[in-house]
């Protein structure tokens, strides 16, 4: 006897959107754009890019450790999600195929960053443009040049984010990297 297949996923089509970032750090404007993007789809698929990266100025926070502030921050608003760290590749030619190797399927795009929309858009991807929040205060090298400068960044991040880089001592890894990169180009 035949056993119909009856979970819930076999007959309905699970819409997901697809949305990379850096995330050094995850903050309130990657954040308020998630919960937009969650109205519209079933679940997100977050792209952690340039995965390899740590350690450095513009990159302090390794791929693990923006796992952590993205599944935390969240998981406290209830938001379905997977994100996948991403290296990057020597050849945008062939980028969309890496990444679509590398996560679960999507059937939209949301990106501001003009190579990731005609990358997406040259392969016949569904791509969505979203307004900025508050970007003079909502974007990484803001928030990472505030931490340098002992400036008020926290309430630019969302509460599970300034515990991961507590945790892992994050501001004065910034703070060291950069006085050595600093030291290494003088
Ligand atoms: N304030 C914001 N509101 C909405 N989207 C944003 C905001 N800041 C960044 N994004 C979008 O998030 C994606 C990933 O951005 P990313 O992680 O590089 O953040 P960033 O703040 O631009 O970082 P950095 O300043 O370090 O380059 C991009 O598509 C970008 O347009
Ligand atoms: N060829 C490539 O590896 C390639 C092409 C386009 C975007 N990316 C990555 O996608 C991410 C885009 O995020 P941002 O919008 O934060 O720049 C970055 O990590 C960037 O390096 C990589």
């Amino acid at each position: 006897m035949n056993v119909a297949f009856t979970d819930g996923l076999s007959n309905m089509h699970m819409r997901r959107a697809f949305y990379i970032g850096r995330f050094q750090p995850f903050h309130l404007g990657h954040y308020s754009l998630i919960k937009d993007i969650a109205q519209d789809v079933n679940e997100v698929v977050i792209g952690i890019g340039s995965a390899q990266k740590s350690h450095e100025p513009k990159n302090p926070f390794t791929a693990g450790e923006r796992v952590m502030m993205i599944k935390h921050a969240l998981e406290d608003a209830g938001i379905k999600h997977y994100a996948i760290p991403l290296e990057d590749l020597q050849r945008n030619a062939v980028w969309v195929s890496h990444i679509i190797s590398m996560t679960p399927p999507f059937d939209v795009v949301y990106s501001n960053n003009p190579l990731v929309v005609r990358l997406f858009q040259e392969s016949g991807i569904p791509v969505e443009q979203p307004p900025m929040y508050q970007r003079e205060g909502y974007s990484g090298s803001e928030i990472r040049k505030r931490m340098l400068k002992d400036e008020d960044w926290k309430s630019l991040v969302p509460r599970a984010v300034i515990d991961v880089i507590d945790e892992i001592d994050g501001v004065n890894r910034l703070k060291s990297v950069s006085q050595s990169d600093k030291d290494y180009n003088d």
